[in-house]
C-alpha cells in the first residue's frame, strides 16, 4: 500500500551533525517513534496526518550516530492502536529498545502479554485534539487498571491550557504517569506565571508524575532553530525545561522526538538537539540522572 504524505510534510533531517556535547555511557533516547514504512506497516485509517516513512533501521542509525544506547519507541498516532510497526521495532533492537502502546478497551490479556514479552512497558493516552478523537475516560480508567497489572506505566500528552480540566483524571491514575513535552508549555507566558506553576504543582504534589523535558522544536517560539550549527536553539523553552530537571531531578526524562512529526516550520538537526542537553541539565550528575538512571529505572528496571 502506498502513502501520500500530508502536504508540507517535513521529512526528517537527512545527516544529522555529531553532537559537540558527548552523552554519558548508557544514555536513552526515552521519546522516539517510527513510521511504517507504509509499505510493510500501513498507516491507521482514522489517522489525521500521513507522514513519510522512518525505519527501525533509521532510528537505530540515529541512535548510534548521536552516542545513544538505547531507545523507548512511542506509539505514534498515525499507526492508531495497530502496534506492529513500533513493536516490530522493539523485537529488531537486540534488547535496546522498550515501546510505548496505544490500545483499545478491545485488547485482549494475550495481547497485552504478548507486547509485554516484546518490551512494551506503557500505554500513552492522548488529550491532543488536533491528533486524536476522544476516548471515553472510563475506557482509559479500565485500560490503566489492567496494565497496572503488568507494571506498566501510563503516558499522557495533553496542551497546556487543558491540565485543570483534566486534573482529576490524571491524578487518580494508579500507575506512574509520564508527561509528554511538559504538558507543552506556552513558553511566550512566564516561567513562574499561573499555568506553568499549574503544572509544577502537578508534579510536587503527585511523586508518581514524570516528565519528559523534550521537544523544544515544538515548543520554541523565538527559536533560534536547531540548525547551521546553532549551539543556542530554542533559548525561549531552556528556563521552563531547567526548572523541571533542577526541581525534580529524578523524575525527568529527554528524547529526541525523532522523526519530529508535524513540525511545520523547520526540521531541526538531531545532533544540534542533543547540544540542547547541558542547557536545560547542566551538571553531570543531573545529565546522568536524565538520560541513564531515571529511564533505566523505568524501562529496564531488571537491570538496576
Ligand atoms: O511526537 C510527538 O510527541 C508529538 C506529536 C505527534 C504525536 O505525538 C503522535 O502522532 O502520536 C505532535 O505533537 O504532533
Amino acid at each position: 500500500m502506498t502513502f501520500e504524505k500530508t502536504p508540507g510534510w517535513l521529512d526528517w533531517y537527512q545527516g544529522p551533525t555529531k553532537p559537540q556535547f558527548k552523552v554519558p555511557a548508557g544514555a536513552v533516547d526515552a521519546h522516539c517513534h517510527v513510521f511504517g514504512p507504509g509499505e510493510e506497516f500501513p498507516f491507521a485509517p482514522e489517522r489525521k496526518y500521513t507522514p513519510c516513512d522512518a525505519s527501525n533501521e533509521q532510528l537505530y542509525a540515529l541512535r548510534d550516530h548521536l552516542g545513544f544506547s538505547r531507545n523507548v519507541v512511542v506509539q505514534a498516532t498515525c499507526h492508531g492502536a495497530d502496534n506492529r510497526a513500533m513493536v516490530d521495532a522493539l523485537v529488531h533492537s537486540n534488547g535496546k529498545a522498550r515501546g510505548v502502546a496505544t490500545v483499545k478497551r478491545s485488547v485482549t490479556d494475550a495481547e497485552l502479554q504478548a507486547m509485554h514479552d516484546a518490551g512494551v512497558r506503557g500505554v500513552r493516552f492522548n488529550f491532543v485534539k488536533r491528533l486524536v478523537d476522544f476516548t471515553p475516560k472510563d475506557e482509559l480508567v479500565e485500560i490503566a487498571g489492567r496494565i497496572k497489572e503488568l507494571g506498566w506505566h501510563v503516558v499522557i500528552y495533553f496542551e497546556a491550557v487543558d491540565l485543570s480540566e483534566l486534573w482529576d483524571f490524571f491524578t487518580a491514575l494508579p500507575t506512574t504517569v509520564v508527561v509528554d513535552h511538559m504538558g507543552r508549555p506556552d513558553v511566550t507566558k512566564p516561567v513562574d506565571g499561573p499555568e506553568f506553576e499549574l503544572f509544577v504543582k502537578f508534579m510536587r504534589e503527585h511523586a508518581n508524575v514524570w516528565s519528559k523535558v523534550s521537544c523544544p522544536e515544538r515548543l520554541s517560539v523565538s527559536g533560534p532553530p536547531a540548525l547551521n550549527g546553532e549551539q543556542n536553539a530554542y533559548r525561549d523553552v531552556i528556563p521552563f525545561a531547567r526548572r523541571i530537571v533542577e526541581t525534580f531531578p529524578d523524575r525527568v526524562l529527554w528524547g529526541t522526538d525523532w522523526p519530529h512529526p508535524n513540525l511545520k516550520d523547520h526540521m531541526p538537526d538531531d545532533g544540534l538537539l542533543v547540544d540542547f542537553i547541558p542547557h536545560i541539565a547542566s551538571t553531570p550528575e543531573l545529565q546522568r540522572k536524565l538520560l541513564v538512571d531515571n529511564p533505566m529505572r523505568l524501562y529496564w528496571p531488571e537491570e538496576k
